[in-house]
């Protein structure tokens, strides 16, 4: 397991956001009252199966829901600046020097007409503050490609269709971090890599995360590749947020989220010992007709009456370890509602 960066102060921090697609009777909340917070230096992890709301989440770090989703409720703030009411400009010149996104399929991310080296001079051109000599910048670059294990000189002459997948998908990862954001999110990194690129991209990370120091949010449906990379850790459940804690308070702890357990079941290379694979029964609900009460209860081997009808709050401890769970919190004092 990895240890948590005690540095805690606060990068970013989403506050009872709400983020829904469409008006009307048809409009969904893909996130719903979520709040959580991500301190410098942390590797933070979103989690969950599809449909869950992740990648919405990861867009609204950015202020970059796509249309038809808005912002309908709730901050996010960077530093402390809220984003959601910050004007264009301004967000603009946060995103180029603070923040930065590796889009899932980053594999089509480039244009496929002129070299990558050609399309990094380009972005050192529209960002001369970051670096004022270009020459400055296209080192930086080269050292990145390095960090990626990445041959610098080829990749800069290479065209997209040159590269192979489990490369463009690496040097997306050092396009976004050319200008030195101080944080990257990436939405699914490994997701459509092989077994081999995927370990590449892992270990890829952890090396990128402590040679520069750089702030990691990823969004990823795989808790294997959680345990081993994460330090933090929010499993989103049909838009809500179900349970967030520190990779060790999630994997080992006793009071945990039965969603979150049946997660941990269905991947066995996370376990310390060998239990069986259990696939997690039935599907995520449609957002457009959720069950009242516990949106999970409908697969939950241990739901109740209560369940059936009352949302369960996120509870914690002091530590930060909260849980939204009727029947896992009952036992569990003293505890208080408590954002993330
Ligand atoms: N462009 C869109 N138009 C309409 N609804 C959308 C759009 N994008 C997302 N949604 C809604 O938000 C829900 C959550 O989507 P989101 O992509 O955030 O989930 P996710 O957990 O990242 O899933 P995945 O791993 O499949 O990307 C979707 O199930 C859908 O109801």
């Amino acid at each position: 397991m990895n240890s948590v960066n005690t540095d805690d102060q606060t990068l970013l921090e989403i506050d009872d956001l709400t983020v829904a697609f469409g008006d009307g009777a048809g409009s969904v909340r893909a996130v719903e009252n979520v709040s959580l917070s991500v301190a410098a230096g942390e590797i933070y992890a979103l989690v969950g199966e599809s449909g869950c709301g992740k990648s919405t989440l990861a867009y609204s770090m950015l202020q970059i829901v796509p249309q038809p989703g808005r912002i309908i409720g709730g901050d996010v703030r960077f530093r402390g600046r809220g984003m959601v009411t910050m004007s264009k400009r301004d967000l603009n010149a946060l995103r180029s020097a603070e923040l930065a996104m590796v889009f899932q399929g980053a594999m089509n991310a480039f244009n496929p007409v002129v070299t990558i080296g050609t399309q990094v001079d380009h972005i050192l051109q529209a960002h001369p503050e970051v670096f004022p000599d270009p020459k400055e910048g296209r080192n930086h670059f080269e050292h990145l490609l390095e960090l990626v294990q990445l041959p610098p000189k080829r990749i800069w002459k290479s065209f997209e269709s040159q590269l192979s997948g489990g490369m463009k998908q690496r040097v997306a990862i050092a396009v976004a971090l050319l200008l030195q954001p101080s944080v990257v999110i990436l939405d699914e990194p490994t997701t459509a890599l092989d077994v081999l690129n995927q370990r590449l991209v892992i270990d890829i990370l952890k090396d990128l995360h402590r040679d520069l120091g750089v702030t990691i949010v990823f969004v990823t449906h795989d808790l294997a590749v959680v345990a081993e990379v994460a330090t933090r850790v929010a499993v989103m459940y049909a838009g809500r947020l179900v349970e967030t804690g520190t990779v060790e308070e999630i994997f080992k702890a006793e009071r945990r989220h039965p969603y979150v357990e049946a997660l941990i079941n269905a991947i066995p290379s996370v376990l310390d010992v060998g239990l069986t694979v259990e696939p997690i029964g039935g599907a995520v609900p449609n957002l457009a007709d959720l069950p009242a009460g516990c949106r999970f209860a409908p697969r939950c081997g241990l739901a109740e009456e209560i369940c059936q009808h009352t949302e369960p709050p996120l509870l914690g401890d002091d530590g930060g370890h909260l849980v939204a769970c009727h029947v896992v919190n009952r036992n569990a004092v003293p505890m208080e509602v408590s954002e993330a």
